[in-house]
């Protein structure tokens, strides 16, 4: 009686749900959006435990446990990555990964090409989302006030510390938030200052517009494939905070004209938006 009643209610519910989802674009964008929240959580409150009894407690160990699980998402989501220059992660010690940020999908693929000992910059508002920010501090996201300018700064210089003593390698989003406007935001120093104090090369690394499937205005979440380029190590040593800036402009115009490049798209020009190539 009882389980009869309850398809009563639950079969048309369905029904109407997968109705709706198919008339509103919007929703069957945010439910996929949030269906990609919910297996974040679900699976970082399902890793949490291991990477505990594995590893014992916060360590970029815990990062290998990590990768394993998020790298299996891209089969839900029906993503494919075409990586090329993977060689070029294969350096001497520690270096600062930098790459362009377009949406919370890069997570997945910050995971597929991660190299071992490898730890993110993220923002400290990160730690308190759920199981997600407990699976990110377990596996030794350093979290920065964004805020604060003299907090970065002297989280940054902690860091450069850990990465010589510790053999770590750091992976930073120099735009410094998710840009999924067909284009580069400006950089920030933070990454080249980090890089140069501590002597160590900055690899760049760049992956393909999303907009072709992944587009929150035209509520587009699709399947799609990335292409990802590891470009080659620049090297610091030598340098001075003097070439800081230097040094960023020649990352950001080699990562842009790669960007551009990566998702068939010309260069913009003064701002105007990018036009497929020929
Ligand atoms: C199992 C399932 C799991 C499912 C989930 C899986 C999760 C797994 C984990 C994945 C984790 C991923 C985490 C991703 C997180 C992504 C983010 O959160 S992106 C946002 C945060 N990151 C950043 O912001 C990094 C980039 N930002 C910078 O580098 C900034 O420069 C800064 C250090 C943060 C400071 O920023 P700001 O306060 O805006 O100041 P600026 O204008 O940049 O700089 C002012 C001034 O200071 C100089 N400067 C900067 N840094 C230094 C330094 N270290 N030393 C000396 N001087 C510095 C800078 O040059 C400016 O001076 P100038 O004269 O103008 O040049
Ligand atoms: C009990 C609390 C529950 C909280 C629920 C939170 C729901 C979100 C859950 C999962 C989302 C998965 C996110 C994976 C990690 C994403 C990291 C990321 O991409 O952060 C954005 C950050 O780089 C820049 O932020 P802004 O663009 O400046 O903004």
């Amino acid at each position: 009686m009882e389980s009869g009643g309850l398809l009563l209610w639950a079969l048309p519910s369905a029904l109407l749900l997968a109705l709706l989802l198919q008339l509103s674009p919007r929703l069957r964008f945010r439910a996929k959006v949030l269906s990609y929240c919910a297996l974040c959580l679900m699976a970082s409150a399902l890793t949490a435990p291991a990477c505990l009894l594995w590893n014992g407690g916060r360590t970029v160990e815990n990062m290998r446990i990590i990768k394993n699980v998020v790298r299996s998402f891209k089969y839900l989501y029906g993503l494919r990555f075409d990586v090329k220059g993977l060689e070029h992660f294969q350096v001497e010690g520690p270096c600062v990964i930098v790459s362009n940020h377009q949406s919370v999908l890069d997570m997945m693929g910050l995971m597929e090409i991660l190299p071992d000992r490898c730890v993110q910059i993220g923002k400290r508002e990160l730690l308190y989302f759920g199981s997600v920010g407990l699976i990110m501090y377990l596996g030794g996201v350093i979290f920065i006030n964004r805020k604060s300018t003299s907090n970065a700064k002297s989280v940054m210089s902690g860091v450069g510390q850990a990465m010589t003593t510790d053999n770590v390698k750091v992976w930073i989003y120099p735009e410094g938030t998710r840009n999924g406007n067909g284009d580069l935001l400006p950089f920030k120093k933070g990454a080249f200052h980090l890089a140069i104090q501590t002597q160590v090369p900055v690899i760049p690394v760049v992956y393909s517009s999303f907009t072709t499937f992944y587009n929150p205005e035209k509520n587009l979440f699709t399947s799609g494939r990335i292409r990802v380029e590891v470009l080659p190590p620049i090297h610091t040593s030598g340098m001075t905070a003097t070439d800081v800036t230097e040094l960023c402009d020649t990352c950001y115009t080699t990562m842009r004209e790669t960007f551009f490049r990566l998702s068939g798209t010309a260069r913009r020009v003064n701002g105007s938006t990018p036009h497929l190539a020929q």
